[in-house]
């Protein structure tokens, strides 16, 4: 039994730009439900994560901002997603800024002895307040899921870590900071660069990341930053970079993904209706999602 759950998280507290909030409507209103329906015997929207609209207050002592409140939303979502995965359905969650992989992580970790991550994104996500340029958490989730960070992030969920760096594949980086470089290097995470991706091409890129993950993992969580694609073919989000991965690009991933049966939960964060043109960026999301989750033309 193919069941899938989906939980909308409006999240903005992990960066500055308003309207990321609005992404999980934005996703709903180009027919998520409706497009994945046929993919799978039962599906749910369990709606949104009461996330509201708090005041911005940033953190004395890390300078971070909305630390507290995004530790608390994101313990919200852990619990959600936690039960969706007890339940035996696959969660799939509905961003939201990517401050929420922490708590999307913290709650689909713990039932893997040795879960994977694929890190579809610009960035790395991999900073800390000592090396974040912005003190936006957006830009710290995946540091924070290795246990590196502010302690109220990295034990989330009352474990830590949640991934560890060996587990972990970045897809389509092009703008790290310095910091972020040096961690890579440190702990040798597996990155392909815009670079890999130019020349080696999507498909070699994806049988070595399935082929990587395939032998040590029991479980793979796909993290999918909207702005992993090129602006043109994504422009609704909040930390657009040039020279990203195609609209062709990104499905071949799916498609190959869906193929190794390889995803055992996911999230497609970042997508901003406020900067988007006529919700392209969302209904970019839900055709990626239809071919992540086996949709074929013939
Ligand atoms: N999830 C994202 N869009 N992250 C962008 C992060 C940008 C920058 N590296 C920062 O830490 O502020
Ligand atoms: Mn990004
Ligand atoms: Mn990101």
């Amino acid at each position: 039994m193919k069941k899938l759950s989906i939980i909308g998280m409006p999240m903005d507290l992990g960066q500055l730009r308003r309207g990321v909030d609005m992404g999980p409507s934005a996703i709903r209103y180009a027919e998520v439900v409706e497009r994945l329906k046929t993919l799978f015997d039962e599906i749910e929207d369990l709606g949104d994560i009461p996330v509201g609209r708090p005041e911005v207050v940033i953190d004395r002592e890390s300078k971070l901002r909305n630390l507290e409140l995004v530790t608390e939303k994101n313990g919200k979502l852990a619990e959600e997603v936690d039960k969706v995965v007890q339940r035996g359905w696959f969660p799939l969650v509905l961003g939201g800024d990517h401050s929420i992989a922490i708590g999307t992580l913290a709650g689909v970790s713990k039932h893997y002895k040795n879960l994977g991550v694929i890190w579809y994104d610009a960035h790395g996500d991999l900073n800390t307040a000592d090396t974040s340029p912005s003190g936006n958490i957006h830009g710290m989730p995946l540091a924070v899921s290795m246990g590196i960070g502010h302690k109220m992030l990295t034990e989330l969920g009352g474990y830590c870590p949640k991934v560890s760096p060996e587990n972990i594949v970045i897809i389509g980086a092009r703008a790290l900071d310095e910091g972020e470089k040096d961690l890579i290097k440190e702990k040798g995470i597996k990155v392909y660069t815009m670079h890999e991706i130019d020349r080696m091409g999507m498909a070699k890129v994806m049988e070595e990341t399935i082929a990587y993950l395939k032998n040590r993992t029991d479980g793979v969580h796909l993290s999918l930053d909207l702005d992993g694609l090129d602006p043109q073919d994504a422009p609704g989000v909040g930390t657009p970079v040039f020279g990203g991965i195609t609209y062709r690009e990104s499905h071949l991933a799916m498609e190959m993904l869906a193929e190794a049966n390889l995803i055992t939960s996911a999230e497609f964060v970042e997508v901003n209706p406020i900067l988007d043109e006529r919700n392209k960026t969302a209904k970019v999301a839900v055709e990626l999602m239809g071919s992540l989750f086996g949709e074929k033309l013939l």
